[in-house]
């Protein structure tokens, strides 16, 4: 068998076959890329990765369109697309009358694929779950197979996406972090707070947004002089003053996202905080929330130093110095491995993000160190001190004036009688509270019990089955009063709040619980304020 294997005629026979197949095999290999070339040269081909934003336009658009309505085997989602508002219906949803539950959406299942028709194209939807990486990571893939001629249709597509997807988020702010692998990533999405609901002494507002808002207009001025277009506010002061509402709506006024940078977080160090910095967008507000207490966790100038207590030395290069001064405070061990050289180079360095602005917050000034602090990193400090009677004034009227809103919605009369007293206030509304609970002066509830001897009637046995609760039911409601006697009684309010010794939160806190009862409130205040400042001084 060998020797005929290897006679002179079999070896031919051999040849033969291996040029024939070689032949056939290069002519199909030809054909087939000719083929897919050939199919590929009628359609558009796009893929939208999981992390980048505008897979979320997409899916968003998708799960608006009409024929996607009729697809089966789909994914059934509560999902909102990082909006507020969540997107697409399951078609009678729309008259669904739970108006604030999750709505539903048709997705694109996993590994399936789907045919639909977009303005007289015919289009395949893929989407796809990948593993990537030897961790296993799974990765999520949409494609989007058109048949077109050219990209007109795709930039179609992408462009109706995005203005679906910017109308759905006009009224809302998108808050990002960082996840462990140091990539910014979609934290939330939060109603726009108006920069009217934050009440600061008369011009601070003005001030920060002016400025912010002339920076972000100022890309040529920065450029053609040759100034890093970077600014950085540092918003300082007491507990409770407004220094993250502020940045809220700063954020909302001037259609920002928010990046937080959590300095404080596990596993970051001095390269990763870098790269955060420098992935920033080009507009953005990035956060850094208690730049202080990042310290109290270990952030210092020295990442190793041994000592633990740092002196300012304001002396000393930027890169020396160290970031707090806090005498004979040994810093707690913390997973956070930032020293204050990486932040300091993180924030000015030759990698940092331009047209970005920083806002980082702090309750002790004081102890900053003097190289964070520099006009390049932080270019406006701002003070917010405790409430002022003005401020005082100016959030009761916020509290009880009718908000636009509810003037639109609002076809309750008000009692506009600007000399009625207080009593004959709570006469007013002793109607409406006959059928709610008794609150009893100090709001908790009061359940009378009944003697086990008797038989409990009918309203006993109602009364001990209703909840006992402490606080303030937000059924209770005051009478509507005249605008006048609600900013008489706001004068009233602030002249007995003392300037600078309660903060914006504590004051809001108290007329949380009259959220609807203006005259208790006021009634009730000075009691409240003497019981709180017995319990600073306490503190
Ligand atoms: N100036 C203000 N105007 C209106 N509301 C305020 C003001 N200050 C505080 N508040 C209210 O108090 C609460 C806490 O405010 P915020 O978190 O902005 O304070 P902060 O200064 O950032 O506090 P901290 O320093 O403790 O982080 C919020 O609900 C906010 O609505």
């Amino acid at each position: 068998m060998l020797s005929m294997l290897f006679s002179m005629s079999a070896l031919r026979d051999w040849a033969k076959l291996l040029i024939l197949g070689s032949f056939f095999e290069t002519c199909r290999r030809l054909l087939s890329s000719l083929w897919r070339s050939t199919i590929d040269s009628f359609f558009i081909t796009a893929s939208f990765e999981e992390d980048d934003t505008s897979y979320q336009w997409v899916m968003l658009w998708l799960s608006k369109q009409q024929s996607w309505g009729q697809a089966r085997n789909v994914q059934i989602s509560t999902s909102s697309f990082g909006l507020n508002s969540p997107a697409h219906i399951v078609p009678g949803e729309e008259t669904d009358h739970l108006d604030n539950s999750r709505k539903l959406a048709y997705l694109p299942a996993i590994s399936e694929s789907y045919t639909m028709w977009y303005k007289r194209h015919w289009m395949r939807v893929t989407r796809v779950n990948e593993n990537t990486g030897w961790q296993g990571q799974k990765f999520e893939t949409l494609q989007l197979r058109i048949l077109a001629r050219n990209n007109s249709i795709l930039n179609n597509i992408l462009l109706d996406a995005k203005k679906d997807y910017t109308a759905a988020q006009s009224n809302c702010i998108t808050v990002h972090v960082s996840d462990s692998n140091n990539c910014w990533r979609q934290l939330a999405v939060r109603p726009k707070r108006p920069l009217q609901s934050i009440i600061l002494d008369p011009g601070i507002q003005d001030l920060v947004v002016g400025d912010a808002r002339d920076f972000l207009a100022s890309k040529n001025w920065y450029s053609d002089r040759g100034i890093p277009f970077r600014r950085g506010y540092l918003l300082y002061g007491a507990p409770g003053s407004g220094k993250t509402s502020l940045i809220h709506a700063i954020a909302a006024e001037l259609d920002l996202d928010v990046y937080i940078v959590s300095l404080s977080r596990s596993n970051l160090d001095d390269t990763g905080l870098s790269e955060l910095i420098a992935d920033l967008p080009e507009k953005c507000i990035a956060l850094m929330e208690d730049i202080d207490a990042a310290f109290h966790h270990g952030l210092s100038r020295e990442s190793n130093d041994p000592s633990g207590s740092l002196s300012s030395d304001s002396g000393k290069s930027d890169t020396q110095a160290p970031l707090v001064y806090s005498p004979g405070a040994p810093p707690a061990p913390s997973p956070s491995r930032v020293s204050l050289s990486g932040l300091l180079n993180a924030l000015d360095g030759i990698g940092a993000q331009e047209g970005r602005i920083l806002f980082a917050t702090t309750n002790k000034y004081s102890a900053l160190d003097p190289a964070l602090c520099r006009p390049g990193r932080m270019d406006l400090h701002i003070e917010f001190k405790l409430a002022s009677k003005y401020q005082a004034e100016e959030l009761f009227k916020r509290f009880y004036l009718p908000s636009p809103s509810e003037l639109a919605a609002n076809t309750d009369t008000p009692i506009d009688d600007c000399n009625s007293d207080a009593s004959s206030v709570d006469s007013g509304y002793a109607d409406v509270q006959n059928d709610l609970i008794d609150l009893g002066s100090t709001g908790v509830v009061s359940v009378q019990a009944t003697p086990s001897q008797s038989i409990p009637s009918d309203a006993e046995k109602l009364q001990a089955s209703r909840p006992a609760f402490a606080g303030t039911s937000h059924r209770q409601r005051g009478p509507k009063l005249a605008n006048k006697r609600i900013i008489m009684l706001a004068a009233d309010f602030a002249a007995i709040i003392p300037d600078r010794q309660l903060s914006m939160a504590a004051l809001q806190g108290y007329l949380m619980t009259h959220k609807t009862t203006p005259v208790e409130a006021v009634r009730d205040v000075s009691a409240w304020v003497a019981k709180e400042l017995e319990e600073k001084e306490r503190r």
